[in-house]
């Protein structure tokens, strides 16, 4: 199958280009009945738009979302469902530069290796255009999971290059531009990516994404593991270099004696494990975390070579997120409610009937508050 659906039995069809006339996705496999309007999925695009603040891209694309297909009355049909989103701010003498060269860190290269050709504008498929599409179809999810399971999935930004932001409150974070959980640090964090623009550079992120309200069993145990399709998932976010579930790389340096998460009658004393054993939901939080790489596009002349192989430079001056990990927090989530939506469909077709033998043991508190090990 070509690259381009994801998902077993809740599937999602991405198709556009970044400077196509419009970019867009068909959600099949969505249970008939779920109340679903416009206005529920514009909610969470208009979280990853870009230009809404000095940090992010100046591309100014309202990201209106049209439902086309499967939803009448306000309610899901059981059909696909197909939305699109016009692109309306294409600048492609941006790149005017680029069709000559290769940007390094971006795709570039390996694109004109794999397909022998590309559009060099905006990057194409590369472009991270295309995650638009995820937001809007992880906005269908994230209404199932929350509606029918009581699921609610939520990120933030952890760390800003060398910034590390302790986790105050999940009220912070719809309150500035960097989904930062801890608004005494936003000025720090402005004056830093002020800095960094003036500098013509770019720097990485660590964002942390939490599903709380998982109910244990969604997950298989072997090649459709939980923390794998997740894992998948995360790391088909442009830009993505490092994903752990829970306690992640520190577990390398943990004793069993530490690690483990205690069982008892009143629910689980931690949650090293990240919400996930056996690649099955334990019922506690699901705790993913994102090592996002600095923007490969940026004003500082770099080394490269042309189409002929000869050495050249190549600074790109066109309008770039100085941290692409700043609009990736949305992303996240949707990747995260889109997994967690078809786990949930198939636990259900397999499992349905299945009564285990002891009541789910209740949560314990999301764990992500305290000292989360750096992606390294
Ligand atoms: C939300 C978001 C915005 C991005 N914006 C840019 C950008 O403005 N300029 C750029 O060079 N890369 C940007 N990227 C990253 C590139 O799409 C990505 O680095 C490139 O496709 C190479 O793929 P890779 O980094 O996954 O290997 C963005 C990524 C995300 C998630």
């Amino acid at each position: 199958m070509a690259g381009n659906t994801f998902g077993t039995v809740f599937t999602v069809t991405s198709f556009g280009e970044s400077h196509g006339p419009a970019i867009g996705c068909v959600v099949d496999g969505c249970p008939p009945g779920l109340a679903l309007s416009e206005a529920d999925i514009q909610r969470e695009l208009d979280r990853r738009k870009p230009g809404t603040s000095r940090h992010v891209t100046q591309r100014r694309e309202p990201d209106t979302v049209e439902i086309l297909s499967g939803v009448y009355e306000g309610m899901t049909t059981g059909t696909p469902i197909a939305l699109l989103i016009r692109n309306v701010d294409q600048r492609s003498k941006d790149y005017g530069n680029l069709v000559e060269t290769f940007r390094p860190g971006h795709a570039d290269y390996a694109y004109t290796m794999k397909y022998g050709r590309r559009d060099p504008r905006g990057g194409g498929r590369s472009s991270a255009r295309e995650t638009a599409v995820r937001v809007a179809a992880g906005a269908i999810a994230k209404k199932w999971l929350r509606e029918r399971h009581g699921v609610v999935i939520r990120g933030f930004m952890a760390q800003l290059g060398p910034i590390e932001i302790p986790f105050i409150s999940w009220e912070h974070v719809e309150h500035n531009p960097f989904f930062a959980p801890n608004l005494e640090l936003a000025p720090e964090l402005e004056r830093f990516m002020d800095a960094l623009r003036k500098a013509g550079d770019s720097v990485g992120a660590k964002l942390t994404v939490v599903a709380s309200g998982v109910p244990p069993g969604w997950g298989e145990p072997v090649f459709g593991r939980l923390d794998a399709e997740i894992a998948a998932a995360m790391m088909s976010i442009n830009a993505v270099k490092g994903v752990e579930i829970g306690d992640g790389f520190a577990v390398v340096t943990q004793r069993g004696s530490e690690h483990g998460d205690e069982l008892t009658p009143q629910g689980f004393l931690s949650n090293h494990a990240g919400g996930i054993l056996g690649g099955i939901s334990t019922g506690q939080d699901v705790v993913v975390h994102l090592a996002v790489k600095p923007t490969s596009s940026i004003r500082l002349e770099r080394r490269s070579i042309d189409l002929r192989g000869a050495p050249t430079t190549v600074a790109t001056h066109g309008r770039h997120d100085p941290c692409v990990g700043i609009r990736a927090t949305p992303i996240a989530e949707a990747m995260l409610a889109l997994v967690l939506m078809d786990q949930a469909l198939r636990h259900r077709a397999q499992c349905g009937d299945v009564v285990p033998p002891v009541s789910p043991l209740p949560g314990v508190a999301p764990g992500v508050v305290g000292p989360v090990p750096s992606p390294r």
